[in-house]
């Protein structure tokens, strides 16, 4: 509860007020009717009319009162999910890389859609009505007792046998709401890992085979949510059919009541119109209790993930705090990791990077060099030995402090879907003349003036409309126009052809003030000797 509303306590609170009001006017009809009833029966055309003008007013303030109900009702569903999208997003960003790594992005996506959008109809929904309900219940009890205390306990049997169909299928359906959120998220993961291999899938004519195991998927999350839905099928036609035989309970036991002039004909009417106000919210608090109940297991996922203190981000990361020199370098000593425990990648490395020296790291594949690299920006703390910069220790740094001494180029460059201008500068400023040299040093340069806008050019989905190579020049200029003092280059050039990868990896081994870093399996002839140490991570 706390999680969805915690900011929003003011417009909640103006929700359940504006939706008792509006059920309390909506039960006093049944008096309005017995009124008309009784003065036509008297054969009172006073009255009547009287009436008339009652009824007129009463109209108009249900109107407005139901208006204002549902305004309210909607601004708050928009602020709540909007705010749960928030910190959901808050949370997943504030994980440490190897927590993030932890799940598949798929899971977090999932949260952030589908989860916020089950909150919405399993339980802010429910809420909301069950509140308006419980009001709306209230006020018809009062007006029931007041005309036939006799007609209000032969109700409240009924309301009773309504209330033991929920508590019998509750855990139940609880038990399969929460699987079908988890087949939900899986099924997310899967349509989403085939849609990212779309060119995987074409290249190699899977798509029959992958088609098959999509509709599998399909079919067992479809199933999922049935067997949760069938539960509340059962769980709703017991409520009706105890809702009707109630009705017809309350019209026999006062039909006979006005057979023996105990109530008027205005009463008896009124009495039906009530016992149907009477069950029905009884029966929509029956069909929304389990659906709110059967959210908890989402709603304390979310709330652990909420509530977790953001490990990195900007909100844990002051803009003005000290910057981090990197004048001595960096030393590694003794660095012992693993990402499963008792399988450790790296057993003990010592290494010294000095400041503006160049190093490549050469090794045989998954010997650890990325690994190495992954733990010198910040990637776990979970390493054993240190890693200093300046004597400062990663563990004690933080990603802006990072970020702001190293930078790294990726083998696989993530591009967003936007321009390469953003995609360079990434909502930072740079003066003219910074971009100016980014974009020479990187190459970028070189193939602006084939596109129609330039820098402007959007890059599409993950930089499809531009080529490997390209993309992995704007992933160079990304990283040189912050000009860190560090520069990792993980297998950075390989999208490019030789010439051009030559080309860049001699651009930046002539950046004279740039510690560089190149991980790389095929190390060119003509630049071995430009690298002021070789280290293989194979010996
Ligand atoms: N996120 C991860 N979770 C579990 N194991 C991992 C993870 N990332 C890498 N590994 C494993 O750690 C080992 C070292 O991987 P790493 O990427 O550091 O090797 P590498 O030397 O850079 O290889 P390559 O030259 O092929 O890029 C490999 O056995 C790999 O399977």
């Amino acid at each position: 509860m706390k999680l969805c509303v915690g900011k929003d306590k003011g417009i909640l609170t103006l929700s359940v007020v504006l939706g008792a009001v509006s059920a309390v006017a909506a039960a006093f009809v049944s008096i309005i009717l017995q009124r008309i009833v009784d003065v036509a029966v008297k054969g009172d055309v006073d009255g009547f009319s009287k009436l008339i003008i009652g009824i007129a007013v009463y109209m108009v303030a249900l109107c407005l009162i139901g208006f204002a109900e549902a305004l309210c009702g909607k601004v708050l569903l928009r602020n709540v999910t909007r705010n749960l999208r928030d910190r959901i997003f808050q949370g997943v960003m504030g994980k440490t890389p190897e927590e993030y790594y932890r799940s598949n992005s798929a899971d977090y996506l999932s949260m952030i859609v589908n989860d916020v959008k089950l909150i919405e109809e399993n339980f802010l929904v429910p809420l909301l009505l069950s509140v308006q309900m419980v009001a709306l219940f209230l006020a018809t009890l009062a007006i029931l007792c007041y005309l036939s205390p006799l007609i209000t306990v032969i109700l409240i049997f009924f309301l009773l046998l309504m209330f033991l169909v929920p508590a019998l299928l509750g855990k139940a359906l609880q038990k399969r709401q929460e699987a079908y959120s988890e087949k939900l998220a899986v099924f997310t993961a899967k349509a989403k890992d085939f849609l990212s291999g779309y060119e995987v899938i074409r290249g190699f004519s899977i798509g029959g085979h992958i088609l098959k195991k999509f509709r599998r998927e399909n079919r067992q999350t479809a199933n999922g949510k049935f067997r949760a839905d069938r539960l509340v099928a059962i769980n709703e036609s017991l409520a009706d059919m105890l809702s009707t035989l109630s009705i017809v309970v309350v019209v026999f036991v006062a039909a006979y009541m006005v057979l023996k002039g105990r109530i008027t004909a205005g009463t008896l009417l009124a009495l039906i119109q009530l016992s149907g106000t009477f069950s029905t919210p009884v029966l929509v608090i029956m069909q929304n209790f389990p659906k709110m109940t059967g959210m908890k297991p989402i709603l304390k996922k979310l709330e652990q993930l909420c509530a977790e203190e953001p490990k990195t981000g900007p909100d844990k990361e002051p803009e003005n705090e000290e910057a981090i020199s990197f004048d001595r370098g960096l030393e590694l000593e003794s660095v012992k990791y693993g990402y499963e425990e008792g399988n450790d990648v790296l057993r003990g490395v010592d290494l010294q990077i000095e400041p503006k020296k160049k190093y490549a790291f050469l090794g045989d594949s998954g010997c650890g060099k990325t690994t190495l690299t992954k733990l010198m920006t910040g990637y776990s703390n979970r390493y054993e030995g240190s890693i200093r910069y300046d004597g400062r220790e990663v563990r004690e740094m933080n990603g802006r402090q990072l970020s702001s001494l190293i930078s790294v180029i990726h083998q696989n460059v993530y591009l967003f879907d936007t321009d390469i201008y953003q995609n360079i500068c990434l909502d930072e400023s740079f003066s003219e003349e910074e971009l100016r040299r980014a974009l020479d040093r990187s190459g970028v340069a070189g193939f602006l003036d084939q596109l129609d806008d330039g820098i402007h050019t959007r890059v599409g989905e993950n930089g499809n409309r531009l080529s490997g190579g390209q993309r992995q020049r704007v992933a160079v200029a990304r990283a040189l126009i912050r000009r860190t003092p560090i520069l990792i280059l993980d297998e950075g050039t390989s999208a490019v052809d030789q010439k051009t990868a030559c080309a860049i990896e001699r651009q930046l081994l002539e950046e004279k003030d740039l510690t560089l870093i190149t991980i790389t399996h095929h190390m060119q002839e003509e630049l071995r000797e430009r690298y002021d140490r070789i280290v293989d991570f194979s010996a």
